[in-house]
């Protein structure tokens, strides 16, 4: 026996038609004893591009989260490298500023990005108590820091806000551009993650000029993806100028190299974001950011910590691109420039562990993670994308062993 809820329509304001009532953003029917629920949730977040962010004359960090009275409080989250590298600048900026601020430093790389890291983040926040929604917490660091501080603050009371300063190249291009965050969890890559945009990110390329000049090279990869798979400028830009931009670790030290650090950076920031807004959460699985994403990550889990992620997701382009180009969708010629460029970025075409059973364990685990179907993006040419979802064991081995041997012979492992 059911009982009628004193506060909900009586029959005498259903339907004529006897069917459900309600104001259009829930309904209620009597005849399933059901509630359904319809809200939506304006996302808007911004990606500043920023330099001397730490100049105690810059207020950009001091202006996101609402003001409150009294002095401005902050949790800030510091990759430990950059703690050693630019702490002084960042703690006199808010000493500066009279914030009541505690810095936690945390000694970020892949195999850390992990549940207890992430646990211990929330056990720092808690001691130190923040303002639930005005109090954003500031993450300084690469993808890895941003992408566990993204977790912890999207779990944090069910949502605090956070700010990103990414301070790697992947940091600056893809990492601090997007809306996901995520840890490793059971020897997989992102496992575990949310979709939680960080209201304000600040791009500061100076922060470059101290990072080791492989991980210019690893974040040179996520660009070479967003040019191999919509950008056939941009490829051509890396071909003429990758090297310098490498050299000169994006900081714009001669005048071209200036020109094509900002050209770059940019395309390759807007050619991310084109594909990322129509698609924040992702209900359209097939993507073509995906691109190098297919084998990579099982790849990368496999080899940690050997392979950077850029370096994974590397190996699985020019895996592709031989692929790719046996189907006929890349001349043998583009192929071969391809390849070359990975080269001269100072990226790997291969690793050992292509040539073992963990390609096909890859991508079972992408068919799962992309909801049954393989959506492998390809590329066509240079600078366009197809999805396929035919490629057999035989076809991957058969790639796997011309990739070898190019690579051999290019001398590009
Ligand atoms: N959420 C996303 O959309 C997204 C996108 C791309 C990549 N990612 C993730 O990002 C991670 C890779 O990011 P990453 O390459 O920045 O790695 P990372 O965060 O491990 O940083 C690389 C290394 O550089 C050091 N470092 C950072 N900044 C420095 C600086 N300015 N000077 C000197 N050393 C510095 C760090 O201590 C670390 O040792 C991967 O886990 C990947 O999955 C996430
Ligand atoms: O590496 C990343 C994110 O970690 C980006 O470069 C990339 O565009 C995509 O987000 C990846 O395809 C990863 O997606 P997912 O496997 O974590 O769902
Ligand atoms: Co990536």
């Amino acid at each position: 026996m059911t009982t009628p809820l004193r506060h909900l329509p009586t029959d005498s304001t259903r339907t004529a038609s006897g069917g459900p009532v309600g104001n259009g953003l829930f309904t209620y029917s009597q005849q399933v004893e059901s509630w359904v629920i319809r809200a939506t949730k304006p996302v808007s977040y911004e990606i500043r591009i920023t330099d001397d962010l730490f100049n105690p004359k810059r207020r950009d960090l001091l202006e996101a989260g609402e003001r409150t009275t009294g002095p401005l409080r902050r949790f800030l989250v510091v990759d430990a490298k950059v703690n050693a590298l630019h702490g002084n600048r960042i703690r006199a900026y808010f000493d500066h500023h009279e914030v009541d601020y505690h810095l936690h430093s945390v000694p970020a790389e892949e195999t850390v990005k992990e549940f207890q890291t992430a646990a211990h983040i929330v056990r720092e926040i808690d001691e130190f108590g923040i303002d639930r929604r005005n109090e954003p917490v500031i993450v300084i660091g690469g993808g890895v820091l941003m992408d566990i501080v993204g977790l912890v603050t999207s779990l944090y009371r069910r949502g605090t806000p956070f700010i990103r300063v990414p301070t790697t190249l992947i940091g600056l291009v893809d990492a601090g551009v997007g809306v996901k965050t995520g840890i490793n969890f059971n020897g997989h890559k992102n496992r575990l993650g949310t979709y939680f945009p960080a209201e304000l990110t600040l791009l500061d390329r100076s922060f470059l000029s101290t990072l080791e000049h492989r991980h210019i090279s690893n974040g040179l990869a996520e660009i070479l993806k967003i040019a191999l798979i919509k950008d056939a400028a941009l490829f051509t830009l890396l071909e003429r100028h990758g090297d310098l931009l490498l050299e000169e670790k994006c900081q714009g030290l001669s005048s071209t190299g200036e020109l094509a650090a900002t050209e770059v950076l940019r395309r390759a920031i807007h050619g991310m974001l084109e594909e990322l807004q129509p698609n924040l959460w992702e209900a359209k699985l097939e993507r073509v950011v995906d691109y190098g994403h297919t084998f990579s990550p099982t790849v990368e889990m496999r080899a940690l910590p050997s392979l950077l992620h850029g370096e994974a997701v590397c190996v699985d382009m020019a895996l592709t691109t031989v692929l790719a180009a046996r189907r006929g969708l890349v001349t043998r010629a583009d192929r071969d420039r391809i390849l070359a460029l990975m080269s001269a970025l100072g990226l790997p075409c291969w690793d050992p562990l292509l040539a073992t059973p963990v390609l096909g364990e890859a991508l079972r685990d992408a068919v799962r993670h992309r909801d049954g179907q393989q959506r492998l993006p390809l590329p066509v040419g240079i600078g366009d994308a197809i999805f396929v979802n035919d490629v057999e064991e035989e076809e991957l081995e058969a790639s796997v062993k011309e990739l070898a041997e190019l690579a051999l012979v290019g001398g590009k492992r």
